[in-house]
């Protein structure tokens, strides 16, 4: 069961009552139990990491797009220990394939195991690498550019306007790139000698990309207050 001290400060519009009322009700009665040994095993190896994961209900809310959507072959920028990709691999259909991108492999290994009890490791194939170098790869490959359905951008948010260009191109019209984090945990609306130290670069970068996404007249954009704020944006032309 939650309560106001395991949960994720992530989650800044709702107040923690709430939460706690949506995650206990529907969200942690219906977590896979792959879902949930992975998120215990990274809390538990990674105290001071694991809220890098997205949180359950937010987990829950990319499987039900997934799955409205029909989405087949997705992308996913910033694996850590996997689970918004296990929560993807569940929702697409057997054949559904994911290509998972992060330099750091020795996150998705410890996920990974979950990833095989859950049967869903044919639908990954993980790149350990920078995103920057693969989306290149794949944009400068004329004769077999991937066209994904889905897009889930869950990593160094300074880089999301450099990925956003590259990723307009390589998710097919009518597909959505979802960009997590984009309320930045509310410091966006701080100023900014009131923000950590730390977070202030990643601060920058959102206000940029919430500003540049608000008037991209190639995409229909739509931000959501789950989580830390996911800006879905369904590519129109
Ligand atoms: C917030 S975590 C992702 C959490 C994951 N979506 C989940 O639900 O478990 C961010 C991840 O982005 C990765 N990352 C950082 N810089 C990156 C880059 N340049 N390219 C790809 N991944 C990167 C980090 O290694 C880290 O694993």
């Amino acid at each position: 069961m939650a309560n106001v001290d395991n949960i994720s400060p992530k989650c800044i519009l709702k107040s923690d009552v709430l939460l706690e009322y949506i995650l206990n009700t529907s969200a942690y009665p219906r977590e896979h139990e792959q879902l949930k040994g992975l998120r215990e095993t990274t809390a538990e190896k990674y105290p001071n990491e694991s809220l890098m994961n997205v949180p359950v209900d937010e987990g829950q809310f990319l499987s039900m797009l997934l799955k409205l959507m029909n989405a087949k072959k997705t992308l996913e920028i910033g694996v850590f220990t996997g689970y918004s990709l296990l929560a993807t691999a569940l929702a697409l259909p057997n054949d559904g394939q994911i290509t998972a991108i992060d330099p750091q492999r020795e996150f998705y290994e410890l996920g990974l195991p979950f990833i095989k009890k859950a049967g869903m490791e044919h639908k990954i194939n993980f790149i350990e690498s920078e995103a920057l170098k693969v989306l290149t790869e794949m944009s400068n490959n004329e004769k077999d550019k991937p066209e994904f359905d889905f897009i889930f951008v869950d990593a160094d948010k300074p880089n999301y306007m450099k990925y956003h260009e590259y990723l307009k191109k390589l998710v097919k019209v009518g597909g959505v790139i979802a960009y997590d984090n984009t309320l930045w945990f509310g410091f966006l609306v701080q100023e900014e000698a009131q923000v950590p130290e730390p977070a202030r670069p990643s601060r920058k970068a959102l206000l940029e990309l919430n500003m540049s996404l608000a008037s991209d007249p190639s995409m229909e954009v739509c931000q959501i207050s789950i989580g830390d704020g996911v800006t879905l944006c369904r590519r129109i032309c």
